[in-house]
């Protein structure tokens, strides 16, 4: 067993000490939360209750009906969904999409997007007449970018057709059994929702798969469909659908599969890029814009000026007719979101995630934590250390109190099987209160229920991902907070967020490391004393890395993490390079950061070794050079 460097004597002395100390911590983290809220208040010149503030911000005051949505479907939204008031953006894009036309939604997270695709669909399909059957095959189609959207838009999707269950939902995606999906496609799917890449495989070799009556192309978060490299299926998907402009006109084939129904595509997203524009000027016609500002429109879509989705240059205009401009787009985030910083030396990472972790889920009896990473590696062994962990002078009562952290921890990344990465997802919405360590796997659309604080223990790299990862929380005008992990030579990427009208204050780091006791006792450290040589920072550091040596297969967990974090850091792109340097880093603090005693060249010959034994396998395999990005979820 693990001999823990912290055992001290008297159980009840201990036990009054430890709820002072739990106390102060409570203290200091509402402080924080107050103090932020207070300047944001201030800031927004109001003396309103912040609930009421977030609700107007939130909520139109005007009826689903209001909206032209047949009244049984608004009673489902109500009844069954709780959903009383449309919000602001279902509001406003509702009526348009039920007009037929082409539309570009650009909303903050959490604002209730998928309603405002999905309502116009169901209104319109349930009052066919005859109605529709299973036969008529497929009439809406959602693409989305990843797994566990696809399954949370089909489960909105069963709920609002409770009351219309001709109408019938389904959905495809990688990794599924594909036999099933096929026979699921040949009885027919009315409205389905799909990863494109599973898509494009069922429209060419799926001949039961009956597409002719498709009226719905929505693209959810159109750009990270695009950003995952799913241009070039993206523009084979719209050409055997006969839904690009100008070369539909040329392909005879796809012609021909055209419904007799006026087809209308639906682009959303929280944020913008240039390849949506592409895309925007391929698949949409004469298209409204809802959400934009006048500053990100430029002018109009260009015919002439159609690009390919497929190119994999980033941000780079190759055209002059822009319809948005984004480079320097502000993004919309929850007005009612805290986002704070802390800064922390390479070598002290570690020591300072368990302690805010901890901070946090002792200051209120439910609490829902989201902590990103940049690898699978860096999940898998940041989960093992969370879920094992322990400190002998906590209370050791019940199971889960030996644990550092008393709350039940989750991993998400896409190296998991399926299945687990459905129960993962599944399990995480219901808890009340629970820690979840992920890749950007779970950054884009996910909405699990009363996530409370967002932690980016690795950087975002592009300030879009920043925006997605914190709009995990404060949706709907929840109350939400976020945390940004920086290292001191990082501190720049402060001033790239600001470019884009995102800016942080700075977290108490050194009130909340002095609250810890120490040897049972609370230590007096003082006030100038760096984050590095804090007591209590060594003090976790030492038991950190003894625990890592004890456990066995820990070290391992440890090194893989260590080499695919480096390989992540150098993989970061264009501006952020200067950012996120590798020449900069000192190997041993990264190394530390793992809690691993040894030399960097230690640790770097084994990634050396590693790197060579991916090149061998490479080229037996004959992949190309080019090395997937580390960072990819
Ligand atoms: N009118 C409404 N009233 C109450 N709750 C709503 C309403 N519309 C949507 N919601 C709820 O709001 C939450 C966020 O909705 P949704 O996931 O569609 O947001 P989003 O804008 O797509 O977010 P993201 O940009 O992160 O994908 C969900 O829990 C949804 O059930």
């Amino acid at each position: 067993m693990y001999n823990n460097p912290f055992k001290v004597g008297r159980k009840k002395k201990k036990q009054q000490q430890l709820n002072t100390e739990m106390d102060k911590r409570k203290r200091i983290a509402e402080e924080a939360i107050d103090q932020n809220q207070k300047k944001k208040n201030k800031s927004n010149n109001t003396t309103t209750t912040t609930t009421k503030t977030q609700n107007n911000d939130v909520f139109s005051s005007c009826s689903f009906s209001s909206l032209g949505l047949q009244s049984s479907l608004c009673d489902q939204l109500r009844e069954r969904m709780g959903f009383e008031f449309p919000t602001l953006i279902q509001a406003q894009a509702i009526p348009v999409i039920l007009s037929g036309r082409h539309v570009l939604v650009n909303a903050a997270t959490g604002t209730g997007k998928t309603v405002v695709y999905l309502a116009p669909i169901i209104h319109h399909l349930q009052k066919y007449d005859p109605r529709i059957q299973r036969s008529h095959g497929t009439f809406a189609l959602v693409l989305v970018p990843t797994h566990e959207l696809c399954m949370q838009v089909y489960e909105i999707l069963q709920k609002l057709l409770l009351r219309f269950h001709w109408i019938v939902p389904g959905y495809i995606m990688g990794g599924e059994n594909r036999s099933k999906e096929k026979a699921r496609l040949r009885k027919g799917i009315s409205i389905l929702v799909a990863t494109p890449g599973r898509l494009l495989d069922h429209l060419k070799n799926t001949s039961s798969f009956v597409y002719t009556n498709l009226r719905w192309i929505i693209f959810d978060e159109a750009d990270r469909i695009l950003e995952l490299g799913f241009g070039k299926d993206i523009e084979e998907i719209l050409d055997l659908l006969g839904s690009r402009k100008q070369k539909s006109l040329s392909k005879g084939n796809a012609i021909s599969r055209i419904s007799e129904f006026q087809r209308q595509n639906l682009l959303l997203s929280a944020t913008l890029n240039e390849k949506v524009n592409n895309l925007a000027k391929m698949s949409l016609e004469n298209p409204i814009m809802i959400g934009l500002d006048d500053s990100k429109l430029q002018t109009s879509p260009s015919l002439e000026h159609l690009e390919s989705l497929g190119s994999d240059v980033d941000n780079e205009l190759k055209y002059s007719g822009k319809l948005i401009s984004s480079s320097n787009e502000e993004y919309k985030l929850p007005a009612q979101l805290v986002q704070r910083y802390v800064k922390v030396p390479c070598g002290s990472r570690l020591v300072v995630l368990l302690s805010i972790l901890k901070t946090l889920f002792d200051s209120e009896i439910s609490y829902k934590i989201v902590v990103f990473f940049s690898t699978c590696d860096a999940v898998d062994f940041h989960y093992s250390l969370l879920s094992d962990f322990q400190l002998s002078n906590q209370q050791p009562e019940a199971e889960c109190q030996k644990q550092y952290l008393k709350c039940k921890t989750f991993r998400l990344h896409g190296n998991m099987k399926h299945e687990d990465r459905r129960t993962t997802f599944q399990a995480f919405k219901t808890e009340k209160s629970a820690l979840l360590l992920s890749t950007d796997i779970c950054a884009r659309g996910l909405d699990f229920p009363k996530v409370k604080c967002i932690i980016q223990y690795d950087s975002p790299g592009e300030a879009t991902e920043y925006v997605h990862r914190v709009g995990r929380t404060a949706r709907l005008g929840e109350r939400g907070h976020s945390l940004l992990f920086l290292q001191p030579i990082e501190m720049d990427y402060l001033r790239d967020l600001e470019k884009h009208g995102v800016s942080l204050t700075e977290y108490p780091l050194l009130k909340v490391l002095d609250s810890f006791p120490l040897y049972g006792q609370q230590h007096h450290a003082k006030r100038f004393v760096s984050v590095e040589m804090h007591p209590w920072v060594l003090s976790l550091q030492k038991a950190l890395e003894s625990f890592i040596m004890a456990v066995p297969g820990m070290k391992k967990l440890a090194k893989d993490a260590f080499c695919s974090w480096v390989r992540a850091y150098t993989a970061h792109r264009g501006e952020l390079k200067r950012i996120f340097m590798v020449k900069k880093l000192h190997l041993g603090h990264v190394a530390k950061s793992f809690a691993l005693k040894e030399q960097p060249s230690l640790v770097g010959k084994s990634f050396q070794m590693q790197t060579k034994k991916r090149k061998r396998d490479q080229n037996q395999k004959g992949i190309p050079k080019k090395r997937k990005n580390p960072r990819k979820s």
